[in-house]
């Protein structure tokens, strides 16, 4: 039996394999309120459908400030729970687990609105200058992050993955690229790592499920986190109580990021092996050969794929077959899958 199609299990909810879609923003919500869309509905379910075994919805803001884009999905309001727990049942009946990645974009917002960060530093030339969150703005999104939290228990979500990647708001506050503060929020390693640590608590006054926390474990500059504060950052979040690190790369500031198969798996690897926590790999994993080396040689525990399922929300079926396994079909498509 190939590993990739193997169950695993965390705080007691089982996954069926360790395929997960890896989060990406649709920019679907169609008028601007955060708010789940048919889109949504036909694109999350039909990768349950594909057997993936965890369903991990898009970067969901938990401000308005916080989008990516005005077209971003919400969790920052009650009214947005309705949405998002249909859309968790949907997923939920085809046998996929659903994730849901709670965002801040911080200051990579691109919004007509007012934008923060934790220094008035602007990405480029493109984006708008951010506004240095004051203590009580810092205060504030940290209790968003408990709010969104209670909401995605409501509506259902079986884990949390707090997005501390890619250059948005979390990541700001651990790089010292962008946190030029000198209070207790800045400076330090511990100190640009107390606003995650300060998140995960609350998420965790709300939620007792399982929470990954994805990270840019590569910023691509070497006046960026080295490989060794990220390791300290992997270890306070073992102490902190996370169930997995989703190692992704870059965004941090704009850097030129070599790209190749499994380009992203060294530090992923690393992180599994020097701090013994799970991990999951992402980055231009594209084959079942690829995904079962992977878990076989323990470099980590899930693999998220990306592009492959925008491109085939059946990948898991190609999968099975390169790895000779039998997948159980979906019933309706049993006399295609044999
Ligand atoms: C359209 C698109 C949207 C994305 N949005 C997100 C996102 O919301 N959150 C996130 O952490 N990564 C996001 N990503 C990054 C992917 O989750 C993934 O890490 C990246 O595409 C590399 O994996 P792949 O080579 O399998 O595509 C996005 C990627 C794409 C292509």
């Amino acid at each position: 039996m190939s590993k990739l199609f193997t169950p695993t299990d965390f705080k007691g909810i089982t996954l069926k394999n360790r395929i997960v879609m890896s989060p990406m923003c649709m920019y679907s919500c169609e008028r601007e309120d955060g708010k789940v869309t048919p889109f949504h509905f036909t694109h999350y379910a039909s990768r349950a459908v594909g057997q993936t075994g965890l369903v991990m919805v898009e970067a969901t803001a938990v401000q308005p400030e916080g989008r990516i884009s005005a077209n971003d999905l919400g969790i920052w309001d009650e009214g947005h729970t309705a949405g998002l727990k249909q859309l968790n049942d949907e997923i939920h009946a085809y046998g996929a687990k659903t994730a849901i990645q709670l965002a801040h974009a911080g200051r990579k917002a691109q919004l007509e609105s007012d934008i923060y960060a934790p220094s008035s530093v602007r990405f480029n030339q493109d984006f708008k200058e951010p506004l240095e969150m004051t203590i009580n703005d810092i205060r504030e999104t940290i209790d968003s992050f408990k709010n969104a939290a209670r909401r995605a228990k409501e509506a259902g979500f079986d884990i949390i993955e707090i997005h501390g990647a890619h250059g948005y708001l979390i990541n700001q506050f651990l790089s010292p690229l962008t946190n030029l503060r000198q209070d207790d929020f800045g400076g330090s390693r511990k100190n640009r790592y107390r606003f995650l640590e300060e998140i995960i608590a609350s998420v965790k006054a709300e939620w007792d499920g399982p929470i990954f926390v994805r990270i840019s474990s590569n910023e691509y500059d070497e006046k960026g986190n080295s490989m060794d504060d990220i390791l300290y950052f992997t270890e306070r979040m073992k102490e902190d109580g996370v169930d997995l690190v989703d190692c992704s790369s870059g965004g941090v500031i704009p850097a030129s990021i070599p790209t190749y198969p499994g380009y992203q798996l060294n530090r992923c690897e690393r992180i599994k092996k020097e701090t013994d926590i799970a991990t999951g790999a992402v980055g231009l994993i594209t084959t079942g050969i690829q995904a079962e080396e992977i878990l076989q040689n323990d470099r980590a525990d899930l693999v998220f794929i990306g592009r492959s399922l925008l491109r085939n929300p059946y990948w898991p079926k190609a999968a099975a077959d390169e790895l000779g396994t039998t997948l159980d079909a979906p019933v309706q498509y049993k006399r295609g899958w044999k």
